[in-house]
Parts: structure tokens; sequence; C-alpha cells
């Protein structure tokens, strides 16, 4: 958090070395760094993002953050996100599992729906704690907004570098359709007794939507390189975001874009005293599109479809159906069984090697 000083991470952990992407010479259309987006995207699907200009923004809602999570657990719960499958309110810490036995997760945070950010004081799907009401248009409604632009320029990247028509992917996510679309701030409180360092804070998970822009200071993310067993860490890097593909747009592409698995673990070493907070921007597709891959809109997604295993991306289902069913299964107070983890998969399981 601002103010606090916190310790470097470790310098002797094994990390995952992300390209970095420079979000100004991507607006100015650099033909290499629109290469190297392209090389992230296709690989490991997660890069550094750095020249965002997101920071004033990003700062305003840790502040947010910090007086939203300080309100008693009493006041936090009559905002929480329930068992049905709405992603939008408080989750507390505890209310997931993040493996098939049933272990429990250890982050609370708040989901702030960007239909809610824009339309504010409009309620558009629900209330928010009054620190979030009273940050909506000095931090939230900004924050969204960058979160927005950041996502629909490294869309239209790759729309253009999957060959499909001008504008196919910002189609499917338009700012007017309401989505699944919500900005997170989380916070991770270390234990009192001292926590394994490979004990999952967040499950391993392939993200919900299409592009998540995560802002983080203390490590604990990790990734699962392609074709490895071994977790590795994704250094933060001060001004730098790091930006991440989700199931839609492996899908859209019928695999051609990565989306990888991930999951939070405690901060490593000294970092582990310290709270842990960080802040994502989800750009998910709007609530009616139908999940599947865009065949019939670019040669190369129809090319990739028939390499893929049969219906591998056939998911015959929407974008909300999508998204609910993954949130249902992962809380903790409808799990019958391991079956319910399975439940809550993405495309993860179908894929030949991680
Ligand atoms: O806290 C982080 O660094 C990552 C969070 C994350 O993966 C998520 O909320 O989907
Ligand atoms: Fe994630």
């Amino acid at each position: 958090m601002p103010g606090v000083s916190l310790p470097p991470f470790p310098d002797d952990l094994p990390t995952v070395p992300l390209l970095v992407i420079d979000y100004a010479l991507l607006q100015a259309g650099d033909e290499h760094e629109i290469q190297s987006l392209w090389k992230a995207a296709t690989e490991l699907g997660f890069w550094y993002l750095k020249n965002h200009g997101a920071d004033a923004a990003v700062n305003a809602m840790f502040e947010m953050g910090a007086r939203t999570m300080k309100l008693p657990l009493e006041e936090k719960m009559k905002f929480e996100q329930g068992d049905r499958g709405i992603s939008f309110g408080y989750k507390f810490a505890g209310a997931n599992a993040t493996d098939a036995s049933g272990a429990l997760d250890s982050v609370e945070f708040i989901n702030v729906s960007k239909d809610d950010a824009l339309a504010y004081p409009t309620v558009v799907h629900r209330r928010y704690p009054s620190t979030v009401e009273d940050y909506m248009e000095s931090a939230v409604r900004p924050f969204v907004s960058k979160g927005m632009e950041v996502n629909e320029t490294l869309m239209g990247i790759l729309n253009d570098r999957l060959g499909l028509p001008p504008r196919t992917l910002a189609g499917l996510h338009t700012p007017e359709e309401h989505s699944g679309s919500e900005a997170r701030c989380i916070k991770k409180t270390p234990e009192s007794q001292p926590e394994s360092p490979d004990k999952p804070a967040i499950g391993a998970h392939t993200d919900f939507g299409s592009l998540s822009f995560l802002h983080n200071q203390l490590g604990g993310l990790q990734v699962l390189p392609p074709g490895t067993n071994e977790w590795k860490y994704v250094k933060p890097l001060p001004g730098h975001a790091i930006c991440n593909l989700g199931d839609a747009m492996a899908i859209f592409s019928a695999g051609i874009l990565r989306s990888n698995l991930h999951r939070v673990v405690p901060p490593p070493k000294a970092q582990a005293l310290f709270d842990r907070w960080s802040l994502v921007y989800f750009t998910r597709p709007g609530n009616s599109v139908s999940l599947a891959p865009l065949t019939d809109k670019s040669s190369l997604v129809a090319e990739a479809a028939v390499r893929a295993s049969e219906n591998q991306y056939a998911t015959n289902v929407t974008a909300a159906e999508w998204f609910a069913r993954r949130i249902q299964n992962q809380r903790i107070k409808n799990r019958k069984g391991p079956e319910t983890w399975m439940a809550s998969r993405g495309t993860e399981h179908k894929r030949e090697a991680n």
C-alpha cells in the first residue's frame, strides 16, 4: 500500500520471464511491439504492460480497497456475492474452494460491476458498501474506464492478427451490453500461524473472461508454464501491469490465444508478514455472446478449430452461463464432492498438457 515500505521480491525463487510490452508503442502501431504482444498472447498468455497510464486510478482504487476491507465483517457481509453464481459484491476469505478436496481460499475481495460503475448513481445490478460508492466517481469509474481502454486496444490488435474482420472482438465486448466485466480489489492477510509457501490463497484457475489487467506489489502470483509441472512466480515490477488472457479468448480463437493456469500463494519469505493487495480489471464478453470459435470469421481460426480435438472449444453456452457456472461451483457452500470443483473448471482441463 502507498506509504508502507515492503521487502523486495526474493532473488532466489523461480520466476517466469514475461515479455514486457510497451502500451505507448502499441498505440503508435509499432510493428515490433505488436509482434511481441502476439508472441506473448499465443505462447504463455501472460505479459507485463508498461506505459499504461493507469497509476493514478490504481492508487485511488487501492485506497478504496483499504477503506472497504477495514469495515466490520458484518457490514461487508451485507454486500456478499452469495451462492447463486453472481460475482458482483463482497467475497469473504474462505468462501471458495481452492482444489478438488475442498481446501478453502484465504483472500477477501470486492467486485464492482462495469455496468454499475459506468451508470452510477443509477443502480444496474446492485449496491455496494458506502466506501465503494464514495469512491465510485473518483476511483472506480476511472479505473474501469482505463481498464476498458487498455483491454480494447490489446483486443483490437489480437483481432487483426487473428485475421478477423475489423472490430469483431470489440463487437463481442461492447460497453453498452451488460456483462460480467468487473473491477476487483483483493486482500490477503497473513495467517496467525506461518503458512506453507505453496498453499493456494486462490486456487489454480484460468480466468473466466477475455482479458485481465492486473496490478500487484507483493509476490504470490504463480503460473504453470505450458508443458511443465513446476509453478513459477510472476515477479511484480513497479509501474508494470500484468496482463493475461482468459477462456473466452482461447475459445473464440480455437486455442490460438492461450488462457494459462495460474494461482496465488502467500507472498514469499520476508514478504509473507505483510498484507498482499492486488487489483484487476476483468473484461468479459457481453452476457448474450455465444462462446464458440469464430470459425466463419477467420480462416486462421477455422484451421485451428480443425487441429483442435473434436468439441474442445464447443461450449454451447453464453458468456453469462459460462461465468455463472464457474462462480457457483467454486463456492464451498455448493460443494457436494470433487465433482463440484470439476464443474467449476474452464478450458484448462480440455488441453492435452495443462
Ligand atoms: O492477485 C493476483 O495477483 C491474481 C488474482 C487472480 O488471478 C484473479 O483474481 O483471477
Ligand atoms: Fe486469475
